[in-house]
């Protein structure tokens, strides 16, 4: 079996919240490869979204290896040390503990995981997004998963016709559901569109098969404040009874609002992106998303190819562009500013409360 290990986490950037530098990329390759001569890994690549730096690393421990999670931890660290000494900002900013244990869930890096035997041919891809929370990944694997306008397979291919199973997670009660689609799909859709309390956190086939796994930590509700927003990563089979890479991909053509951006505090379009523009500039944003493709060769990566660095995408691009213009004439409104529940969590409810005895 391969185990498929992408862990996430920004430890410092440059400047502000806009891309974390070469330098710290330099000290967590240092450490992967060196986990990868002691065969904790079998191989990694090292992509990034803004200020996020993700690991896409391949083992064969299965998921939540303490080793495997140790290493990301370490390597994350060492990335902090660097980012301290160069004065970057938000230095460690996503290891909230001050030890590692066990394994990294609960401590700040994000990880998207799946075991798999691998198929005769095994491509799949990563989905690193900067500005935004795990729910924005709701959509387009509704998409992917469920959608036939999107996934012309769904419809065409007996491999995909039986659908697939989608667990949700309500993110405040810590609690899961597994949902059948297309047989349930109008309950899916009744919890997966409120995307301040569910969030999709895997797909499988209806014989249990892995198909899609997104990290749905919430920071804030680890750490109780604002400490940034969580930039999850999804990890996606392609081809052979799974969605192709064409329809995977597609599911990110329409530039949806998704709720993060500046101070994590607002609604704005997900803008697809190459790694090289994935520099969230304009108020801090708008929120991207980056898809790098990869095939397996035993546990081994090959790839990746930067799927969003297409000209296809270009009308999407502008699109977003729009989007982001005519979400920011609301300034401080909503619905730019996101919803009540959503903005528990930032550094709004600090003013409000100065403002509580002026009410009577
Ligand atoms: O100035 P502070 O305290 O870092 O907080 C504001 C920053 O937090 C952010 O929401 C952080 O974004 P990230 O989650 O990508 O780190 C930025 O939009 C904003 O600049
Ligand atoms: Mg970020």
């Amino acid at each position: 079996m391969t185990t498929l290990s992408v862990i996430k986490a920004d430890v410092g950037s440059l400047p502000g919240h806009v891309k974390a530098p070469n330098k710290l990329i330099n000290e967590v390759d240092r450490v992967l490869e060196e986990g990868k001569d002691e065969n904790k890994i079998t191989d990694y690549y090292i992509g990034r979204c803004g200020d996020d730096i993700d690991l896409i690393m391949t083992h064969d421990k299965g998921k939540n290896d303490s080793d495997v999670h140790e290493l990301a931890w370490n390597s994350f660290e060492e990335a902090t040390e660097k980012a301290k000494e160069l004065g970057l900002y938000g230095a460690g900013q996503d290891l909230l503990s001050d030890a590692f244990s066990g394994n990294v869930r609960g401590l700040g890096p994000g990880s998207a995981e799946m075991e798999f035997d691998e198929r005769e041919s095994e491509p799949f891809l990563t989905f690193l997004c900067d500005k935004t929370s795990p729910s924005a990944f709701n959509l387009p694997l509704f998409k992917m998963f469920g959608d036939p306008s999107n996934t012309a397979g769904l419809v065409l291919d007996p491999s995909l016709h039986e659908g697939f199973k989608f667990t949700v997670q309500d993110f405040y009660e810590g609690k899961k559901a597994d949902l059948a689609c297309p047989e349930e799909m109008y309950d899916l859709l009744a919890l997966i569109g409120i995307s301040s309390k569910f969030a999709i956190e895997e797909v499988k086939k209806k014989d249990g098969e892995p198909a899609a796994s997104v990290s749905t930590e919430k920071l804030n509700l680890i750490a109780g404040e604002y400490v940034g927003k969580d930039d999850p990563v999804a990890v996606v089979r392609c081809q052979s009874g799974y969605p192709a890479v064409g329809e995977a991909l597609e599911a990110f053509s329409f530039p949806h609002l998704v709720p993060g951006w500046m101070r994590g505090s607002h609604n704005g379009p997900l803008m697809p992106v190459s790694e090289e523009e994935a520099t969230p500039t304009r108020f801090d944003g708008p929120p991207r998303v980056v898809a790098l493709g990869f095939q397996l060769n035993d546990g081994k990566l090959v790839g990746p190819r930067d799927l969003f660095d297409d000209p296809s995408f270009d009308e999407t691009r502008k699109k977003a562009k729009k989007a982001a213009d005519y979400m920011r004439r609301h300034g401080p409104f909503q619905p730019h500013l996101l919803g009540e529940d959503d903005l528990e969590y930032t550094t709004l409810p600090d003013v409000q409360d100065k403002l509580k005895d002026r009410f009577e």
